[in-house]
């Protein structure tokens, strides 16, 4: 039986999302659109280019993520996993190719005009305020959606009012609320990352090395959060990480990127199996 902070928790995590992703296989590096089960493609990379000074750091890269899925961004050292996420969502403009967010083309566009459609990123460095509580942290992001900054100082609970009681209880942050942010652990500010963006209901989540610097006792913790904002809330989630063992339980799809190309776009297991991939992660000694 659902809880009224679940029910707004739902309601404050999920905006034109899709329950129930699929792991069908595509058989394919260039998979292209959404296959019969999987829902309408929120993130949409069409060749999909990035040079400087001559290299090509992003090779032709052609991908989808659908309504509701969980794609995982994999790969050796330098395969270039953060550039293309840069260009996912704005920070560097590709030499060539096209990125879709829900339909509408945003290639051209800025990463506050992506935010407000729908994009929304976690950094590899945190980007939670130190100096201010948990639940005044996910207040600041809930007020930055509504635009309601002088009524929610005038107004506000105490304890950030529920929606911010919904988004803390979804990750599992709840009884941290009170904390100054600056004082969590690694992995707790992880949380907090996530609940800010969750906070901002986007359509599409973005996460960049999610347990980087969180210690091994709080990697299960932060995998099950993740998980359970995916499975549960149905959120839409592209994920460049390096823990292998938490993305073969979380991800629908793995996409292993090797020298800037997709070198695989398929289910975990599929992946994993491929010779090519293994060769990559060897021969790059990772
Ligand atoms: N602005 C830039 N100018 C020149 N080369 C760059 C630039 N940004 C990235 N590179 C190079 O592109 C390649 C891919 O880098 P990128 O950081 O995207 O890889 P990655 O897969 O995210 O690596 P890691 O797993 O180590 O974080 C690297 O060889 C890097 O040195």
């Amino acid at each position: 039986m659902p809880t009224d902070a679940t029910r707004a928790a739902a309601d404050a995590a999920t905006e034109d999302t899709r329950p129930g992703a699929t792991t069908e296989d595509t058989g394919s590096a260039a998979a292209t659109g959404p296959g019969p089960d999987r829902g309408a493609a929120v993130l949409a990379l069409e060749h999909l280019s990035w040079s400087v000074g001559g290299a090509v750091i992003v090779d032709d890269i052609t991908m989808d993520v659908g309504e509701g899925e969980f794609v995982a961004l994999i790969g050796p050292n330098g395969a270039g996993k953060t550039s293309l996420f840069n260009l996912v969502t704005g920070l560097t403009r590709p030499t060539s190719g096209t990125i879709r967010l829900a339909g509408t083309d945003v290639t051209r566009q800025a990463p506050h005009r992506r935010a407000r459609l729908g994009m929304g990123r976690t950094f590899q460095t945190s980007s939670v305020f130190a100096d201010l509580g948990v639940g005044a942290n996910v207040g600041l992001a809930v007020q930055a959606r509504t635009g309601e900054s002088r009524r929610f100082w005038r107004r506000a609970a105490p304890d950030g009012g529920p929606e911010v009681a919904a988004v803390l209880d979804l990750v599992r942050l709840s009884h941290r609320a009170g904390a100054l942010a600056g004082d969590l652990s690694h992995g707790d500010k992880r949380k907090l990352e996530l609940a800010l963006l969750l906070a901002r209901r986007p359509r599409l989540i973005l996460l960049d090395e999610p347990m980087a610097g969180v210690s091994a006792g709080e990697i299960g913790d932060l995998t099950t959060v993740i998980r359970d904002v995916h499975r549960e809330q149905g959120c839409t989630v592209l994920m460049v990480e390096h823990h292998m063992e938490v993305l073969l339980d979380m991800a629908d799809r793995l996409a292993v990127m090797h020298h800037g190309a997709l070198l695989a776009f398929t289910d975990p297991d599929s992946a994993m199996a491929d010779p090519e991939v293994q060769a990559a992660y060897l021969g790059d000694g990772a």
